[in-house]
């Protein structure tokens, strides 16, 4: 990439490197957290939040279990100004919580600082300057000594005014961008503001590292705070924060690895909020310690509340893919992860785990506050059978045999691939039931008793072609011994290979679940069923099953024996006929009838209809001299005006041109 040679490394490895934290591989004690979204992610918004905005944002961060808050910068506006004020004025610091504001190193900037923390029952007075090389190149135009005499100042106004102001106070110094500084003068720097300051572990100072711009690998930064870690005067009095960004997107790791290194305190914002790619993401940090088994600290066991609050104070948007809080970080749409998660899931259940071990699931998504039902395994052409067996079970208490679930897996995979959609729950159960329970059948069994003769004697009805007839078999079972006046009736032969039933809990009723399968030249048809009455899902089920077998699907007699049925029935009532009548004279519904017809006969119910009274109305019209309206009117046509369109239509000329002709 052109350009590339324009750069080169900014940072500053320390005079001596030392890597004791590399030895570790874990945290075990949470920092001390300290949130600056109404600072610095405050900052970075296109529309500061108001005050009211800020009062609801700091309450929800004092119930998230935040101690240290950086509420503002009160010398920027009138509306920091205010809020430091009206937190005070109205008594909303809870006891345990300190509040923490920024200011430049600067006079009057110091001054108003003050007067806006007045009466604060604990606040931090953050002081920053400016330590790196091209800051003091290009901004100040200032030696290294006059920039530390810039820290230094600041620091003794910080102590005067404080000693002068209603209050209790403690300090931090940030030598900002101090990831463009060379790691000793920054140490230089911070231990020439602690001489100033003279912390006392009874009241610690804070040093605050920012790697205001982040320019350099984590490690790098880490390896950086342990030298500082180690060359900090008061170390003891001292508490060595770090304030990372996140501008190479290793945030997260610049922050665990420094407190590896030595850091006790971590600044950053929720959802890692703040200027340009942001600060770090606390949200992230908290639960990587969760889910590593440490206590954070912080409540984030309903992220989707604080989300959503947060992005109505800020107006921003958390990422689909944001550690933790985004809407997919808990969604396999992959079969193998699919699979695996609910094996996973299945395994933790039978085995009463507490421990969580589940594959592809860092954390337990109902940890935070999501489900298992809409969050964790959604359906699209990349999912598998197993994640198309967990939704329906997870949401309809479907539990599909073992061996049904490729089919059905590749079933529902098959439509979301050719509709290139995402099928909701509600959808896969759709096709599930359209294939499996409701499926328009050949034949039905309407009726169905048994009576216990040397075995079960089943009396079944028989619906197929427009007729039903009442036929018996023997079987070892009911089911078996419908199955045998199935065989008999069709002619078909298949053996009846798997049989599975379930309660299904549909809000308070429950009903019976009965699936069955059937191998016929050496493949399985699948039929499932569902009724108050466990006989009548199964005999459903087999039904279902046996419609499938090509064997009866292909058989010709029944199709033309119905198809014949169906063009006589039309025949004989042609003048008022609907679908809806022909369909519910042959049990069938109307979508399955106007597909059938087509399919079959290859004209659609209508035009059928309309060949016979066309037909009629020729015959008429040549054969006496019935006038065109009544003749209209006698085959079924509603006005002799749409009787003359239609004719016209079809035959190129009028009823009354055709009778002349
Ligand atoms: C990395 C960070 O996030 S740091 C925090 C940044 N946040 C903000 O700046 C938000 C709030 N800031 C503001 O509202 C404004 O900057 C104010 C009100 C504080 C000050 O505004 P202004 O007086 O106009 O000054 P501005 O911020 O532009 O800085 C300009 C001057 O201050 C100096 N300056 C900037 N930062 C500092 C500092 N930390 N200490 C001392 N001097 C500083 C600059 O060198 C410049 O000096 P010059 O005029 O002599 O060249
Ligand atoms: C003021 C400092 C800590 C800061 O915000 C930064 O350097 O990013």
């Amino acid at each position: 990439m052109k350009g590339y040679d324009k750069y080169e490394r900014t940072y500053f490895m320390p005079p001596e490197c030392t890597y004791d934290w590399v030895k570790k591989d874990h945290i075990d004690t949470p920092p001390i957290w300290c949130s600056v979204d109404l600072r610095d992610g405050n900052q970075a918004l296109i529309e500061p939040m108001s005050l009211d905005e800020k009062l609801a944002f700091f309450q929800m961060l004092v119930e998230i279990g935040f101690k240290e808050i950086e509420v503002g910068f009160p010398a920027a506006s009138e509306t920091e100004y205010n809020f430091m004020r009206a937190l005070i004025e109205r008594n909303m610091i809870p006891d345990d919580v300190t509040v923490q504001v920024l200011t430049q190193a600067r006079e009057h900037i110091i001054k108003k600082t003050f007067e806006a923390v007045k009466g604060a029952p604990h606040a931090v007075i953050h002081l920053y300057n400016s330590t790196s090389v091209a800051q003091r190149e290009q901004v100040f135009k200032k030696s290294k000594e006059q920039i530390k005499k810039i820290a230094v100042d600041g620091a003794i106004l910080l102590k005067e005014l404080a000693d002068q102001t209603d209050g209790n106070f403690s300090f931090e110094y940030s030598p900002e961008s101090f990831s463009g500084t060379e790691v000793d003068y920054a140490v230089e720097v911070c231990n020439a503001v602690l001489d100033v300051w003279q912390p006392k572990a009874s009241n610690k100072a804070i040093i605050n590292i920012p790697s205001t711009v982040e320019n350099a690998m984590p490690h790098v930064f880490a390896t950086q705070v342990e030298y500082i870690n180690k060359h900090l005067k008061y170390r003891d009095a001292v508490t060595l924060s770090l304030h990372p960004h996140n501008d190479r997107g290793c945030g997260v790791a610049t922050a665990e690895l420094g407190v590896l290194a030595g850091a006790d305190r971590i600044e950053g914002t929720l959802f890692g909020n703040g200027e340009r790619t942001g600060n770090v993401d606390i949200i992230t940090l908290a639960m990587n310690m969760y889910s590593h088994g440490v206590d954070p600290k912080l409540e984030f066991s309903n992220i989707p509340k604080i989300r959503k609050k947060y992005e109505t104070f800020t107006r921003m948007h958390v990422d689909p893919r944001q550690p933790y809080s985004g809407d997919l970080v808990f969604t396999a749409f992959s079969g193998s992860h699919q699979d695996a998660i609910a094996k996973g899931m299945a395994w933790r259940e039978e085995k009463k785990l507490y421990k969580w071990s589940v594959p592809y699931l860092p954390v337990d998504p109902v940890d935070v506050g999501r489900t298992y039902d809409s969050d964790v395994i959604r359906i699209n052409s990349q999912s598998g059978r197993g994640g198309v067996n967990y939704v329906l079970k997870q949401n309809f208490g479907i539990s599909i045999p073992e061996k049904m679930r490729e089919e059905v897996g590749y079933l529902v995979k098959h439509v979301s691939d050719e509709e290139h959609k995402e099928l909701s729950p509600q959808w896969v159960y759709e096709i599930f039931e359209e294939k499996y329970v409701n499926t328009q059948p050949y034949f039905q069994i309407k009726e169905c008793h048994f009576k216990q003769i040397d075995g079960i004697m089943a009396e079944a009805t028989i619906t197929h072609g427009g007729q039903s007839r009442i036929v018996d078999a023997l079987g070892n079972g009911r089911l078996d011994a419908v199955s045998n006046i199935i065989k008999d009736y069709f002619g078909v032969s298949y053996e009846l290979s798997v049989y599975e039933e379930h309660a299904l809990s549909q809000g308070s009723s429950s009903k019976a679940m009965s699936y069955v399968g059937i191998t016929c030249d050496d493949k399985m048809y699948w039929g499932a069923g569902i009724d108050d009455d466990i006989i009548k899902s199964s005999i459903n089920a087999l039904v279902v099953a046996v419609n499938q077998l090509p064997a009866i699907k292909a058989d010709e007699s029944i199709q033309d024996e119905r198809l014949v049925e169906m063009k006589n029935y039309i025949q004989a009532n042609y003048k008022n006929i609907t679908l809806e009548d022909l369909a519910e004279h042959f049990h069938l519904s109307e979508p399955y009838v106007s597909k059938y017809m087509k399919e079959k006969s290859g004209k659609t119910f209508g035009e059928i209809v309309q060949n016979i009274r066309m037909k009629k109305a020729r015959t008429l019209l040549k054969n006496g001299n019935m006038a065109v309206e009544n003749i209209a009117l006698s085959v079924g046509y509603q006005s002799v005006e749409h009787f003359n369109r239609t004719f016209k239509k079809k035959y190129n000329m009028t009823p009354v041109e055709y009778r002349n002709s």
